[in-house]
């Protein structure tokens, strides 16, 4: 699918041609330049956004088509937690929302149940004024699995924390995800952490955006931030730097005359 955005100051192709699945349950992530269309794609796949040609299936049928809005959890680069209401009650918001069948105290246990998950035991009645970064980003974290969302969008969840802490969430992700069934499609600009990660790992271009490869990642779960040591992993970064990296016009072929 593509997406052109037409504005007073001209047209812009966000997305070009862009096309490859995610299986589900799978973590796919998705990392490119500024401006190649990452955040174009997120709300293509949330729904809140047609692509101008092209299509998106979901379970086989046009996304337009399917109640996706009730399946997707999203988690942004910053943590966008009610400043009025604690931890608990924040993971609590989606549960409200999408699950209303179930009673408060149904509510209250899944929402308990995440924050444990996720190291936050005993930080349930914090505000989000009381919790440092990285935990607030583990609790908005909670607030997207606690309904049990079929697919996890994911936009540079990690990028405003310092290093210590995105490693530790990194792992933390790993080990929540692998508790759930849920597709997470994650949009990072780190190489490492895509590799870290992922499953599959779609590289695209500079604007507009294109599909430059699909990697499979092929490193055996659970995963650590050990792996990083391995040899294999750095060959695999550095290639996917090399896609990356912009070409060197000075050692692009030279065109012959009938090209120029
Ligand atoms: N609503 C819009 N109207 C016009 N142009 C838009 C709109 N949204 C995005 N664009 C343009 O589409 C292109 C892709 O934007 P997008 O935010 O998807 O990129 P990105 O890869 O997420 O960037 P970054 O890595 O910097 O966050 C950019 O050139 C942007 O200016």
């Amino acid at each position: 699918m593509s997406v052109v955005f037409k504005t007073k100051t001209g047209v812009t192709t966000a997305l070009d041609k862009v096309s490859f699945d995610i299986a589900p349950g799978s973590f796919l992530s998705v990392v490119g330049p500024s401006g190649c269309g990452k955040t174009t794609l997120l709300k293509i796949l949330s729904g809140v956004l047609q692509p101008s040609g092209g299509r998106v299936l979901f379970d086989g049928e046009p996304l337009a088509r399917t109640k996706v809005q009730g399946q997707v959890g999203y988690v942004f680069q910053r943590a966008l937690l009610l400043p009025w209401r604690s931890a608990l009650d924040n993971v609590m918001l989606t549960l409200e929302v999408a699950r209303r069948g179930m009673s408060r105290s149904e509510r209250e246990a899944e929402a308990r149940h995440w924050l444990k998950v996720a190291g936050l035991a005993g930080f349930e009645h914090r505000f989000p004024h009381e919790l440092s970064g990285g935990m607030q980003q583990r609790v908005s974290i909670c607030r997207a699995l606690a309904f049990r969302p079929r697919i996890l969008l994911m936009d540079e969840p990690f990028a405003a924390l310092d290093e210590i802490t995105r490693e530790t969430l990194q792992e933390e992700l790993l080990r929540i995800w692998a508790q759930t069934e849920t597709t997470v499609v994650f949009i990072t600009h780190s190489i490492p952490e895509a590799v870290l990660l992922s499953e599959q790992i779609v590289v695209m271009s500079a604007r507009p955006g294109r599909v430059l490869e699909r990697i499979n990642v092929p490193f055996a779960r659970p995963r650590t931030e050990k792996i990083r040591e391995m040899p294999d992993f750095a060959a695999l970064a550095s290639r996917i730097r090399g896609l990356l990296r912009p070409r060197d016009p000075a050692s692009a072929p030279v065109p012959a005359m009938a090209e120029v």
